[in-house]
């Protein structure tokens, strides 16, 4: 865990705060000479949608031969532009269906925008849709060495890492489990922990957090916090939890309905945020 001897600044609801103070807190806003890691440019994004409900494939590729089958686009996005400079924790917030996950799958190449750009610079760590990249029928190992596989990681270097790993989401016991009797606080556990066992260069971090018990969450903050601290890393962070977003981000967007409503400083963006519900 690092120190630091920054002094936080004022938190909006710090009062009702039940977490120790000293495992949290947000990184400053860089300048302008800061290097742009994630660049996000006018993104827009539709899907398709067919208009009418389906009740089985036969029926729908039926709908297609017939040349019957009509689409209807959704804008999922509109016109989304921001830029994530070096060593910032950004936040995106928005209310249920508001288009932040699609976002974070942009921006981690798993989808591709309609229109507009994203550039980010480095490799990128996405802990995006949990379970994603695990096979549930096999053991909690097997899935320790496969997940690896899939961030790139070579069998020798899951070898060198793999008791951190069960060090770090502390289920030593479990190992030979398959990952199906896995609750999913379990699974989040073993998945924060390769996500983050190298130093990405962006860590995206979806609910996957919430799922942890409170003890695990802390875990996972003071780990995000010296991967910003000590290593510089950028954090892109979507979560309900506007608290957590106030302790770590430095900077937020707020998008609903698919449109950028507000992108600016932490404890401004949280408090409009927040004074939709008052
Ligand atoms: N593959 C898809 N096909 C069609 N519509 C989609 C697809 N993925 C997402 N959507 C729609 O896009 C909108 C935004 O979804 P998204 O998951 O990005 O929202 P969110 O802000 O992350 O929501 P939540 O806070 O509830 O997790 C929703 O209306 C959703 O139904």
């Amino acid at each position: 865990m690092s120190d630091t001897t920054e002094s936080p600044s004022p938190q909006p609801g710090a009062g009702l705060d039940k977490r120790p103070e000293a495992i949290l807190g947000r990184p400053e806003i860089p300048s302008d000479d800061v290097p742009v890691v994630i660049d996000v440019s006018h993104v827009q994004m539709i899907f398709n949608m067919a208009s009418e409900e389906l009740g089985s494939l036969k029926e729908y590729f039926i709908k297609i031969a017939r040349h019957e089958l009509f689409f209807k686009e959704f804008h999922a996005l509109e016109d989304i532009t921001f830029q994530v400079r070096r060593g910032e924790a950004f936040g995106l917030v928005g209310t249920n269906g508001s288009g932040k996950s699609t976002m974070l799958k942009i921006i981690a190449g798993v989808l591709e925008p309609s229109k507009g750009t994203v550039r980010v610079d480095g490799s990128i760590a996405p802990l995006i849709e949990l379970g994603a990249g695990f096979d549930m029928e096999l053991t909690a190992k097997e899935n320790i060495y496969l997940n690896g596989a899939l961030l790139g990681y070579s069998k020798d270097f899951i070898d060198e890492k793999f008791d951190d790993i069960v060090d770090f989401a502390e289920l030593r016991d479990f190992m030979d489990m398959p990952l199906k009797n896995y609750s999913s606080g379990m699974v989040a556990r073993i998945a924060f922990a390769i996500a983050t066992i190298t130093v990405p260069d962006v860590l995206i971090v979806d609910e996957t957090l919430s799922v942890g018990d409170f003890l695990f969450q802390e875990k996972c903050m003071r780990r995000i916090r010296e991967l910003v601290e000590t290593n510089n890393c950028t954090v892109l962070l979507v979560s309900h939890d506007i608290s957590l977003v106030e302790q770590i981000c430095d900077r937020v967007c707020w998008i609903e309905h698919g449109h950028q409503r507000m992108l600016g400083a932490t404890d401004e963006v949280c408090a409009a945020y927040k004074a939709l519900g008052a």
